[in-house]
């Protein structure tokens, strides 16, 4: 039976969509549960990662020390994992990940910038961490691109690499071309990671299986920044009837999303006009509470300032032009 590795980011990815306010006590509930349902790997923390907590990426409610103890302590089967990108994270932060037992460090950078995440591929290597490289905004570069950074990451040690989908712009045949161009290329599992904005999340993440990744993301109900990520619990139905082995118990994993996650949830999770620019004009996924935020300041259609991101190629770390952009729109005559 062919198996595929879950990686469920739920109280991840999933705090952009509650604005980093989960409490620990509202990880601590979901991971035991994503635990008991047979989830293998949890990935928890500010949306941005160990380190996002902060005046540019939104505070979260506790502290990354908090969450970790909360969540470390319930785990019993899964493997915890964190999200680190170099410049937000630090060694640090990876040291204080290593003390609640983290077992994986997925480090993220821009497609085209695995180099600066050389230093804490190694790191988290030498805190006996499991390390993988994640290679954001993969609509950004051609195959041939992302193949010459997962290569890199290779070089440094990385367990594995992630075709990270951050803007949900990719269609099928595209997510199909990069993973199978990497996957011919090393010799370390390969990951992928879909966003819902175009409405293929789940299609996405079957034709990267397709192409042959081994790991695939999901997060429950979907919970993510933007139209958020494929729903773990429909990967896991949709893997189940192609008999493909995630160890997940598939009523278990439902039970997660309607009776544990819901209830937590702030809003519905669906792709809304600001969700689909988002997907449309390829823009960075954690752009989108901030593009509010200045369009309300500003009176500026969100939509007008995610387009003019994706025109400008903006990545992760520019949050400051979205203040800039909705400045320059205002300003524009009507
Ligand atoms: C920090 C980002 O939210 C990482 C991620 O999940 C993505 O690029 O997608
Ligand atoms: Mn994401």
């Amino acid at each position: 039976m062919k198996k595929v590795r879950i990686f469920d980011s739920t109280l991840r990815d999933g705090m952009h969509a509650v604005s980093h306010q989960f409490t620990p006590e509202d990880m601590a509930a979901i991971a035991r549960a994503l635990d008991e349902a047979g989830v293998d790997t949890i990935e928890m923390g500010h949306g941005d990662g160990l380190g996002g907590s902060s005046f540019q990426y939104g505070f979260a409610k506790a502290s990354d020390e908090d969450y970790l103890r909360a969540v470390s302590s319930v785990i019993k089967r899964a493997k915890l994992d964190i999200l680190l990108i170099p410049g937000i994270g630090t060694k640090r932060d990876l040291e204080k990940a290593a003390k609640y037992n983290v077992k994986v460090a997925r480090i993220a950078t821009h497609v085209t910038e695995a180099d600066i995440g050389e230093q804490h591929i190694k790191m988290a290597k030498d805190y006996g961490m499991e390390a993988i490289g994640f290679l954001m905004m993969a609509h950004m570069a051609p195959p041939e691109k992302v193949v010459e950074q997962a290569k890199l990451f290779e070089s440094y040690g990385a367990d594995a690499v992630y075709v990270t989908d951050s803007a949900g712009a990719m269609v099928p045949h595209q997510v199909k071309e990069r993973v199978a161009a990497v996957k011919a290329a090393v010799q370390i599992p390969v990951g992928f990671h879909a966003h819902n904005n175009l409405g293929l999340a789940i299609g996405n993440s079957l034709a990267a299986f397709e192409a042959g990744a081994d790991y695939i993301d999901g997060t429950v109900k979907g919970l993510g920044a933007g139209a958020g990520n494929a729903p773990t619990e429909v990967l896991v139905a949709v893997f189940d009837k192609l008999n493909v082995e995630t160890g997940v118990d598939l009523y278990k994993i439902m039970d997660v999303a309607e009776d544990v996650v819901t209830p937590r949830m702030h809003r519905p999770q669906v792709i809304d006009k600001a969700a689909l620019t988002l997907g449309w004009a390829g823009v960075y996924g954690s752009f989108l509470l901030h593009t509010f935020r200045a369009a309300e300041k500003f009176k500026v259609d969100p939509r007008d300032i995610l387009v003019e991101l994706g025109k400008r190629k903006t990545v992760g770390g520019q949050e400051d032009l979205i203040i800039e952009v909705a400045y320059q729109l205002s300003q524009s005559p009507k």
